[in-house]
């Protein structure tokens, strides 16, 4: 009984003691978000009410970045910061000077509450995208021979062969006239390319769609990924696992890296069966079985696991989105797809596919395609944590804080894009380049974490959007 009590006692004072210091840990950061957001010359996102903190003005991505956009058009500031709820100071660079100090720092990503890395590690690991220190430096070294232009080139008729597949696929909607949402059809088409570049699988994606259970887990994966970031209470572990979503997250996680390591066991044994193939066969598969550090020493099989299932992330939403986004330029600004269309119908013969060489002999649409970049960021922001308070011009943040990069803002920022919503593709002919300001453009992010991945991209949207151009007119002017 007395030893009982003793016991309850101690777990009384330590359940107390870890209390107390909790608050006073908070306490300390608490007072200094209230410094860096009072007592220095910062730009909120509006007026900060005592309970809601900012998120009275905004509630989702779309009124967030509309908002911040007024703000950047009207004060134009390289810092701001908004409140979650009275209890939670997030700060924001939208200037291009901001965002090369932040880029040229070594502050890790933001794994914290309400980081959206952090809810992407049960799907695809601790991979390029989240790792940081001597993880990623290390698998950084070994995985960019995977993105040499060798490697690269034989991809163009993976290209070429699933973009065959996409126009069949629209020439009923053109015949018809019928009105067809192309954003799941161009998701499906990179998922197919990705999905064949990475492991030469060739599963009928863009025929079967959501049917194929893989297409269906990494379309549930990427929209509950969103959601659990929009919604605060979900941002608590202990809920979100007892929840619909949180479950369903959790069964299609196991069904993906199964699928994942059913083909990476599936080609180790071949390679050990038939050796390496010839440098125009390899996939990014065959390149992260076979890399070693200057030790001999390869990636493990979880590693290989997590940086497959990265680029099946990373590899096919985003491009899918800036695809989706220029063939909606086209159709909004007709006379510049005249432009595309009389050079691209110089440059291809008719129904012949795209090569390597015809990619460098583009200028036209590739200022197109970057220009629709630019308007409609296909990764609007990315995110860091700071570890040491830094300094933007004369406003300090604080350590251990989450700091967005609004890559959108940055790319309507006044300051560097005059008449920043008119669509210009011009802005990206070689001698309108020369004077900007290297942190302006930023659609891939910039500094050593960029994205390792834009040569396979732009090489994708360029094939894409040159062979639809050929193919169709888009008529979808609004
Ligand atoms: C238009 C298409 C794409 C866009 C706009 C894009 C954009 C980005 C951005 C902004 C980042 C930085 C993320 C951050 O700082 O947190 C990034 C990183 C990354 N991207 Fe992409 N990406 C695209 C396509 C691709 C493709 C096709 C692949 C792979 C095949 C890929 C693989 C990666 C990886 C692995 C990283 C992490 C790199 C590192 O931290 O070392 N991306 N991407």
């Amino acid at each position: 009984m007395v030893f009982s009590t003793y016991i309850y006692r101690s777990l009384y004072i330590i359940i107390i003691t870890y209390l107390l210091w909790k608050i006073k840990d908070f306490m300390i950061k608490y007072r200094r978000w209230r410094v860096a957001t009072f007592g220095q010359n910062i730009t909120t996102l509006g007026p900060i009410h005592p309970l809601w903190g900012s998120l009275h003005l905004f509630h989702d991505l779309a009124s967030y970045f509309k908002l911040l956009g007024q703000i950047v058009e009207k004060e134009r500031p390289k810092v701001y910061v908004y409140w979650s709820m009275f209890f939670y100071a997030s700060f924001g660079v939208c200037h291009p000077d901001s965002a090369q100090i932040l880029y040229k720092s070594s502050a890790p990503k933001a794994y914290g509450s309400g980081g959206a890395y952090r809810y992407l590690r049960d799907w695809i690991g601790d991979g390029l995208l989240i790792s940081d220190g001597k993880k990623w430096e290390r698998n950084r070294r070994l995985l960019t021979p995977g993105f040499h232009f060798e490697i690269l080139k034989p991809y163009v008729e993976v290209y070429n062969s699933v973009t065959d597949i996409f126009l069949e696929k629209l020439e009923s909607y053109a015949k018809s006239g019928e009105a067809v949402d192309i954003f799941p059809r161009v998701a499906l088409a990179t998922l197919d390319t990705i999905l064949r570049c990475a492991f030469s699988y060739q599963g009928n994606i863009q025929h079967q769609g959501s049917k194929h259970p893989y297409v269906h887990a990494v379309n549930r994966l990427s929209y509950l990924t969103l959601s659990r970031c929009l919604k605060p209470w979900y941002q608590i572990d202990f809920i979100y696992q007892f929840s619909d979503e949180g479950k369903e997250l959790k069964r299609l996680c196991d069904y993906s890296h199964e699928f994942s390591n059913r083909i990476i066991k599936d080609r180790q044994q071949t390679l050990k069966k038939e050796g390496l193939p010839t440098k125009r066969h390899l996939n990014f598969l065959d390149i992260l079985l076979t890399a070693k550090d200057e030790n001999g020493i390869g990636l493990s099989d979880e590693d290989i696991r997590a940086e497959v299932e990265t680029f099946m992330f990373e590899g096919h939403d985003t491009v899918a989105s800036a695809i989706s986004w220029s063939i909606y330029c086209l159709g909004r600004y007709p006379e510049e797809q005249e432009k595309v269309y009389t050079e691209i119908s110089e440059l291809l013969e008719d129904g012949l596919e795209v090569t390597w060489e015809n990619l460098q002999e583009m200028p036209c649409l590739t200022a197109f395609v970057k220009e629709s970049m630019r308007m409609f960021a296909p990764v609007p922001g990315t995110a860091r944590l700071l570890t040491s308070p830094m300094k933007f011009g004369d406003v300090t943040v604080p350590a251990g804080v989450h700091i967005d990069i609004s890559i959108h803002s940055i790319h309507h920022h006044p300051d560097v894009w005059p008449e920043h919503e008119v669509f210009k593709p011009e802005r990206f002919l070689k001698e309108e380049i020369t004077d900007r300001h290297p942190y302006s453009y930023i659609p891939f992010a910039a500094g050593s974490r960029n994205c390792i991945g834009q040569n396979f991209a732009m090489n994708e949207l360029k094939v894409m959007i040159s062979r639809l151009v050929q193919r169709f007119v888009d008529v979808n002017n609004q």
